[in-house]
């Protein structure tokens, strides 16, 4: 008698997996394609449920954050190198992150890659993990930068930036806020005013003054640029404003702000941190290589693109994606944005320009050029009571945050901040 066909069982997925193989298309996306971390968490987790998506965010974030760290590790259980874009070494990469860096059981960590090389060495990610899992190896408690970056900062800012560097990517960064009214929130300080700052991994939704809009999330650092400009009234445009901490910070001071913005996208968030708030903002969605206001600005704020290597803590896939050639690129946007920018100041008005990256094509360089084609602009000095207790300006008077500013209080962004008057 003829049997009818079977019907295959459906095949469970290992519970845990959907995250990690979310985490593997990050890690391609940042390593192989050269995307931002953020940029491609909506594809890479797509149908993920939140957590999920969050889980597969962080073991991503700490792979890239332990990256040296994790291949010489891998290195010393292998007798042959594997290669640095074979599967079998993303998937060690990934385990080897959950076990020593999130604290996930063992058999947990290696249990839920082994499926992303299926077909393939399942042998040998097995072998090298027990491997290194016997030997009780640890991370060092400094992690490693990439040699590139090393060399880099080094060049630029010397050997003791490149050390603190490494110890700010070690522990995650503390949660600043900018307060719009004094509030007192437990167990934070404050580090100048309208500041206060608390312990990694606070919740934001859940502290006191979110829903009445009393703050909004925004590193000291990235503060400074509109604390620089002072208080209102006058007109003041913010370019490149999204997602909006320097609009809400001028506004809150009394100027009347038209924010611009190339994307939709941010400007959404834009949007909703002006509703919470209820500090009241022009919003405008444009291209500044294109749009035009109708009127010049007592101040103008340029907070620019940029490579962001100064906010590796945060996002360290910059420490791996971030080259030459991408540098290059953002310098020249920012000068054509500057050149811009420029032409918008009333006479006698001021334009600062930030942007939160550790390079000085991005910063002094950009301004020296800049200064050398507008003879009608010149350095207004930032001084010192304008600036959080710690943190100095250099003797021209831009300031240049490097990783070991404000260390003892838990760190800062890196930021290049210039404040220009323009004379004629
Ligand atoms: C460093 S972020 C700005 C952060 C913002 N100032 C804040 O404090 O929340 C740079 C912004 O430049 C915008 N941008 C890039 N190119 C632009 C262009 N050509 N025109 C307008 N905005 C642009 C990006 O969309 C991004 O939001």
């Amino acid at each position: 008698m003829a049997h009818p066909p079977q019907k295959s069982a459906p095949r469970t997925e290992t519970p845990g997996l959907p995250a990690r193989r979310a985490a593997l298309r990050l890690l391609d996306a940042v390593l192989r394609r050269g995307l931002a971390l953020e940029q491609a968490l909506d594809s890479a987790a797509k149908g993920l449920a939140p957590s999920d998506r969050g889980l597969a965010h962080a073991i991503a974030a700490e792979t890239l954050r332990r990256l040296p760290d994790l291949d010489a590790l891998i290195d010393s259980a292998t007798q042959r190198p594997l290669p640095h874009d074979a599967k079998a070494r993303f998937a060690l990469r990934i385990a080897l992150a959950q076990a020593l860096g999130l604290g996930t059981p063992h058999h947990a960590a290696i249990a839920t890659v082994l499926p992303l090389v299926d077909g393939g060495p399942r042998k040998l990610v097995h072998g090298v993990f027990g491997t290194l899992m016997r030997r009780d190896v640890q991370f060092p408690e400094t992690p490693v930068l990439p040699d590139s970056i090393i060399e880099r900062w080094q060049r630029h800012w010397g050997e003791a930036a490149v050390d603190a560097a490494a110890h700010a990517i070690a522990a995650p960064p503390p949660l600043d806020l900018t307060l719009q009214r004094p509030i007192d929130i437990e167990g934070a300080t404050s580090l100048t005013p309208n500041h206060l700052r608390l312990a990694p991994g606070t919740s934001v939704p859940e502290l006191p003054g979110f829903e009445a809009g009393d703050w909004w999330v925004q590193d000291i650092a990235a503060s400074i640029p509109a604390r620089l400009i002072g208080r209102g009234p006058g007109a003041a445009l913010d370019l490149c404003a999204a997602p909006g901490g320097k609009s809400l910070q001028l506004a809150a001071a009394g100027w009347d702000v038209t924010s611009v913005d190339i994307s939709e996208s941010r400007l959404a968030r834009l949007r909703e941190n002006s509703t919470r708030t209820g500090l009241p903002l022009h919003v405008v969605a444009a291209d500044l290589l294109q749009w035009q206001p109708q009127a010049q600005a007592h101040a103008v704020l340029l907070d620019a693109p940029c490579s962001a290597t100064g906010i590796f803590r945060r996002h360290p896939d910059v420490l791996h994606r971030v080259r030459p050639s991408l540098i290059k690129e953002m310098a020249e946007l920012q000068s054509r944005l500057l050149a811009r920018a420029a032409e918008w100041v009333r006479p006698g008005g001021m334009l600062v320009f930030s942007t939160c990256s550790l390079e000085p094509e991005e910063g002094e360089a950009q301004l020296e050029g800049f200064l050398a084609r507008h003879n009608d602009y010149a350095v207004d000095p930032i001084r010192a009571e304008e600036l959080p207790a710690g943190i100095v300006s250099r003797g021209e008077g831009t300031l240049r945050l490097l990783p070991g500013a404000l260390a003892d209080a838990g760190g800062c962004d890196g930021f290049f901040i210039a404040r220009l008057k323009r004379t004629g």
